[in-house]
């Protein structure tokens, strides 16, 4: 009588099945992905995607049909195993880059939609700054500052990657499912920062990459790693998210004012409400993947520096006049933003349900680009660059005057001692 002993263990993700067929001359292996053992199997998948059988070596014909019912138990064993409820430990080993999809990919191991509204911030900063608005360093700027972003987002991944695997908002990044390798991600890093670094240095000046360096080991070295220590990490991370405004400030006028600090402090408040809103639905995720986050550690911290943080933008919002950054407009008109925007913090703290805490998030990111604009339109101090004819002008006027200087002091001794 044939036995037949099915073996499964867990190996690197792979569920190795080990079909032994006793008398047999081989046993029959049978190998399948445990990719989202939740997703339903069916027949077809399991003949040919997921499931690869070797047939035994030499099936005598009179063995045929023993093997064939075999096969069928293995299958119904592998269909019963595949659709277990059993967290996503497996995740692929083997990258297969897909050529066609590089650039796609590379956007994403940038965090495009992140690093966009980055990028916005910094546009903003430089925007804001009292001098003159030159496209040449503007576009450098943010090109500069895009670039470290996307260099800054792709090391994290790769740093991640294993945590990611953990975690369904992430489980399905380029680097989890092998779509880029680990090395790609290194060395995308590598160009990206370079070619930012080289970019703002030349193009911008020295304060804009020396900002941009800080932010780039701020978040891969520091912000990163913290993020599975300590809940400090989000008052970290909240620090680098308000650096880009510096960097579009400090490109624009090669140094930072009372505006800039304006600018970076709402976009070090903006951060609280925009994630700890998000991390209220990541809890399972962030706690099976072991990060340390308020919101699995000390949830009622997790609401109160939401909420507080709402009311933070708001007071810098009217302070913003005060500090003579904008007109007196500003605060009104970010007014009924920054209410509806402390509204949802507060709804969030007394309810702390999903879909409270999922309408502050969204709204996080329609209230950020908006503040940006409101800041932008109601800038107080527009310079503008001075075309050619207004500089001839302007030195032909202080020529003038220099030169009628002696004439007045023989002229009219007197006015001297006026
Ligand atoms: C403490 C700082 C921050 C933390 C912890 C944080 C965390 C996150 C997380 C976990 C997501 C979900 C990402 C995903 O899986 O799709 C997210 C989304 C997003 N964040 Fe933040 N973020 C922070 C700061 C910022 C900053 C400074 C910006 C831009 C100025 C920003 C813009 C965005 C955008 C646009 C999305 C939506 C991305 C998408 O839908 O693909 N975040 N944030
Ligand atoms: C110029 C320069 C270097 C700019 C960097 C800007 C930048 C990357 C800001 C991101 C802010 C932040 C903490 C995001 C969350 O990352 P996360 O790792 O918590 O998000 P995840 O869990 O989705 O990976």
């Amino acid at each position: 009588m044939y036995s037949v002993v099915l073996r499964t263990r867990l190996l690197n993700g792979i569920n190795r099945k080990t079909v032994v067929f006793k008398n047999f001359p081989q046993s029959t292996t049978l190998l399948y992905s445990s990719a989202a053992p939740q997703k339903k199997i069916d027949d077809d998948k399991l003949n040919h995607e997921d499931v690869l059988v070797t047939k035994v070596a030499s099936i005598h014909p009179i063995q045929t049909d023993i093997a064939k019912i075999i096969q069928d138990e293995v299958k119904s064993q592998t269909r019963q195993v595949a659709t277990r409820k059993e967290p996503e430990l497996a995740w692929r080993i083997t990258p297969s880059t897909d050529a066609s999809n590089l650039v796609k990919h590379y956007l994403m191991l940038s965090k495009i939609r992140l690093t966009s509204l980055v990028v916005i911030t910094s546009m903003a900063g430089y925007a804001m700054a009292p001098a003159p608005f030159d496209l040449n360093t503007f576009l450098m700027c943010s090109v500069g500052t895009a670039l470290l972003s996307g260099s800054a987002n792709s090391i994290n991944q790769f740093f991640e990657t294993p945590f990611d695997a953990q975690m369904s908002r992430t489980k399905n990044r380029v680097l989890v499912k092998g779509y880029l390798t680990p090395l790609h991600a290194v060395g995308f890093a590598a160009v990206a920062a370079s070619t930012g670094l080289l970019i703002l240095s030349h193009g911008v000046n020295d304060l804009t990459a020396a900002l941009g360096f800080t932010n780039l080991v701020l978040y891969t070295c520091i912000y990163t790693p913290m993020k599975r220590y300590s809940i400090l990490n989000t008052w970290v991370g909240s620090i680098v998210g308000s650096i880009p405004p510096l960097m579009g400030w400090a490109g624009c006028c090669g140094t930072l004012g009372n505006g800039a600090f304006v600018l970076a402090g709402l976009l070090y408040a903006w951060q609280f409400p925009h994630f700890n809103a998000l991390s209220w639905n990541l809890r399972p995720d962030y706690s099976r993947a072991g990060y340390r986050m308020m919101a699995v550690t000390n949830p009622a911290l997790c609401r109160r520096v939401a909420l507080r943080y709402t009311g933070v933008i708001g007071a810098l919002s009217l302070s913003a006049p005060l500090l003579d950054v904008t007109n007196m407009w500003f605060a009104l008109e970010t007014l009924p933003l920054n209410a509806y925007f402390g509204y949802l913090a507060w709804r969030f703290y007394k309810e702390s349900d999903s879909g409270s805490s999922r309408k502050l998030f969204r709204f996080s990111l329609l209230h950020l680009p908006v503040l940006m604009v409101l800041f932008l339109i109601n800038k107080k101090e527009w310079v503008f660059k001075k075309s050619k004819d207004e500089i001839i002008v302007e030195k032909a006027v202080t020529d003038s005057i220099g030169q009628l200087k002696p004439l007045t002091a023989t002229l009219l001794p007197n006015t001297q001692k006026l």
